[in-house]
């Protein structure tokens, strides 16, 4: 199969479609019946709903680990179902919660192995490998040499995206990338993957069971219910904002106007006037940060307000009470 390149940078990434896609297993449990979900090239869909809601069956069905019994996946302009397995997941990146690295290769030639597999030479897969490592933050020389056993958690996850990433595919699949990592572990890897995600620009389609997550790192976020039943399929904002069904408003559940502040960036319509003072004595927040973290400060501040800068030159003031409004809104 050959997907050209469809991303606006040239970046290689394909759009992927189901159309009306199910799969009944062979003791006739139903896991999926007649989803559609288009998901544009470049874009990061998380998938998200309750435990056996059918979201792992959907994203193996993308890859053809798992093959439907109804519908069609196209990957661009090709129906996947039309593809030969194999050389359909060399084009398919696949991370897993526990990431399944080869634990007696190293961290380079587990990294290599698609590479391997389509028959690149030895210094072109060096090549690539070198340029991962250092692309999720690992030092090519330090744990190239390394065996799985002598990284910690996020380093493992880390090489197990970088390993995805190796023969540059045009889809990315993620089962619960970081849920194996502690919280704090996961938030700084989070943050790592979306500023990799914007320099690599893949289609992504990535299962969560956590909403904070979802909303942190979601272009779009499809809710499912059982059998995956398609209940919302929405921006962050929006589906925090205006739960479409009273399964989403109930999944997103009554904390979602705090929630939806870490969507919600500060703009100039929220400020008060500066001071007299200019706020001087003020902790600062900068214009366009997140409501959610501009919400941190103003718990410890006393007097619940901040000022707020562009630049580093301050543009207004902002109070507790602001903030406390714009969550409630979303309520
Ligand atoms: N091989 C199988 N045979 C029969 N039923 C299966 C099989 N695999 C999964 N199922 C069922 O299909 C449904 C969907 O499972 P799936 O793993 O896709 O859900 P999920 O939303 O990813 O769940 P979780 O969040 O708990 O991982 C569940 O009811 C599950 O029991």
């Amino acid at each position: 199969m050959d997907v050209t390149p469809v991303a606006d940078d040239g970046q290689r990434a394909a759009s992927i479609t189901l159309d009306g896609i199910g799969k009944r297993y062979p003791d006739g449990t139903e896991a999926v019946r007649g989803l559609s979900l288009h998901v544009d090239a470049g874009e990061l869909v998380v998938l998200i709903g309750p435990s056996g809601c059918g979201k792992s069956t959907v994203l193996r069905m993308i890859n053809r680990l798992i093959e439907p019994t109804a519908g069609r996946i196209m990957l661009g302009d090709s129906d996947v179902t039309r593809v030969d397995p194999v050389k359909l997941r060399r084009q398919i990146g696949y991370v897993i919660q526990n990431v399944g690295l080869f634990p007696h290769q190293t961290v380079a030639a587990n990294v290599a192995t698609v590479p391997r597999l389509l028959g690149w030479s030895t210094d072109r897969a060096r090549g690539r490998v070198a340029e991962l490592l250092e692309l999720v933050g690992l030092d090519p020389a330090q744990f190239g040499r390394r065996y799985p056993h002598e990284l910690s958690g996020g380093q493992r996850q880390r090489v197990g995206v970088a390993r995805a990433l190796a023969a540059d595919p045009v889809v990315l699949l993620m089962d619960e990338p970081f849920s194996a990592v502690d919280p704090i572990v996961r938030t700084r890897l989070q943050e790592e993957f979306l500023r990799l995600q914007a320099e690599v620009r893949k289609t992504i389609v990535l299962v969560t069971h956590d909403l904070d997550e979802a909303v942190r790192l979601g272009d779009r976020i499809a809710v499912l219910s059982e059998g995956g039943r398609l209940e919302q399929y929405d921006q962050p904002a929006v589906l925090l904002g205006d739960p479409a069904t009273p399964f989403v408003r109930e999944f997103v559940g009554a904390d979602r106007g705090i929630r939806r502040l870490a969507v919600t960036p500060i703009t100039r319509e929220v400020l008060d006037p500066l001071p007299a003072d200019g706020g001087a004595e003020l902790p600062a927040v900068p214009l366009g940060g997140s409501a959610y973290d501009a919400l941190a400060v103003l718990l410890t501040s006393a007097g619940g307000h901040a000022v707020v800068t562009e630049g580093g030159r301050p543009v207004g003031m902002l109070s507790r009470a602001r903030i406390l409004a714009l969550a409630e809104s979303a309520g």
